[in-house]
């Protein structure tokens, strides 16, 4: 028995000389119950291959040795790896983005077999710290909403989080300076980096732009929305506060509020959407550091990140600079601080390409040891995916 749409009959082959001055036909459209019935054979495929996996990834597990805590079996250069060959194998119709996201909650719930990660994040439910928590650790890590950026690295540092993640800068605002200062005393290592692309909306219990007399906001977030807010609501007042999210909360009080945030923080607060995406520029982009307790291994794709204190002497930063110029080392970023050790003392937060394992670097490293008051690593993870 057909259905509707099983009974389309294949399109008439062309035949002869003839035929090739007509249009190609259109091929055949699928008969609908057949392709389910493929697909239904895949899914079947696809969640034993799932389980296996996840018996691998617990065999993997036993293969570390007797290991106490979730902790002790996340391996951020291994993941990167998988990632990598995922995006080296797609040939589509899925795209990258797509892909990474499959693989990345199949790897969330293989590692959270042995017990979930527990990962620190600037709070409340619905930030943009948030979603990159979950880009990152997929949905079966536990989020810790924290009140603070101070927070989250006292909370990591206490061993209460197993890692926790944190903005450091944004495409269009620059460096997000509080955290930077974080690790001038401490001794957290990055683990790992993280992209997001960040799209802000304007959100509100009524929904409509004329009832809007207050914005709350992350400043950051006022700051990349300035465009819009002048051209659409110069008159509104604009206030300030911790975060996105908390935002979102204050927006729901009172019909002439609104808040900037991102679209997850507004479902989580009930709001809806006024205008979004409305940020000023199209590819605003927020990088996060994940913070841990330790060094992980290469990945073959890494970023390394430095703290150095120079001398206060001629050509101090020419000096920290050449080791990385002598070795072919390839440097990303160079930003200067109060060094908090004296008046007009100066720290460099450099990150170079490559991991301190690899030979270039630790060359560079021992030189320029010659020349830095001291250096100090804050880490080296694999370089973000996506
Ligand atoms: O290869 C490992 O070390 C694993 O534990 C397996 C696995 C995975 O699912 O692929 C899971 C967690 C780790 O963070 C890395 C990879």
């Amino acid at each position: 028995m057909g259905t509707r749409d099983s009974k389309k009959k294949p399109a008439a082959k062309p035949a002869g000389k003839a035929a090739k001055a007509v249009r190609p036909a259109e091929p055949a459209a699928p008969v609908l119950s057949e392709v389910r019935e493929r697909i239904d054979g895949i899914d079947k495929q696809i969640q034993s291959l799932i389980a296996e996996r996840a018996r691998f990834a617990q065999q993997v597990g036993r293969a570390k040795g007797p290991l106490k805590a979730a902790v002790d079996y996340y391996r951020p250069e291994r993941e990167s790896q998988v990632l990598r060959k995922v995006l080296d194998r797609n040939d589509g119709p899925l795209n990258d983005e797509v892909l990474l996201r499959l693989f990345r909650e199949i790897m969330s719930a293989c590692l959270a077999q042995q017990e979930p990660l527990k990962i620190g994040f600037l709070g409340p439910e619905g930030t943009f710290s948030q979603q990159a928590v979950i880009k990152h650790f997929g949905h079966s890590a536990r989020g810790l909403p924290l009140a603070s950026i101070e927070e989250v690295f006292q909370e990591v540092e206490a061993g209460h989080a197993d890692f926790g993640v944190v903005p450091v800068e944004n495409s269009g605002q620059g460096t997000i300076q509080s955290t930077l200062d974080m690790f001038l005393t401490s001794n957290l290592k990055i683990c790992g980096e993280v992209e997001l692309h960040v799209h802000q909306h304007l959100m509100s219990r009524t929904g409509r732009l004329e009832d809007i007399e207050r914005v709350y906001s992350h400043p950051m977030s006022l700051a990349q929305c300035k465009a819009w807010l002048r051209q659409n609501l110069p008159k509104a007042e604009k206030i300030p506060v911790a975060s996105n999210a908390e935002a979102a909360r204050r927006a729901r009080t009172a019909d002439d509020a609104a808040a900037i945030a991102g679209e997850s923080a507004g479902h989580v607060y009930g709001l809806k959407v006024v205008s979004g995406p409305i940020e000023d520029r199209q590819d605003n982009t927020t990088r996060f550091l994940v913070l841990g307790r330790e060094l992980f291994s290469p990945s073959g794709h890494d970023r390394t990140s430095l703290l150095v204190f120079v001398r206060d002497q001629p050509g101090a930063l020419y000096n920290v600079l050449s080791p990385f110029a002598k070795y072919g080392v390839s440097m990303n970023r160079i930003e200067s601080r109060p060094s908090h050790t004296g008046r007009w003392q100066y720290a460099f937060f450099i990150d170079v390409s490559g991991h301190v394992e690899d030979e270039p670097v630790k060359k560079a490293l021992s030189e320029l040891g010659d020349y830095a008051a001291d250096v100090k690593v804050l880490g080296s993870y694999p370089v973000a995916l996506l």
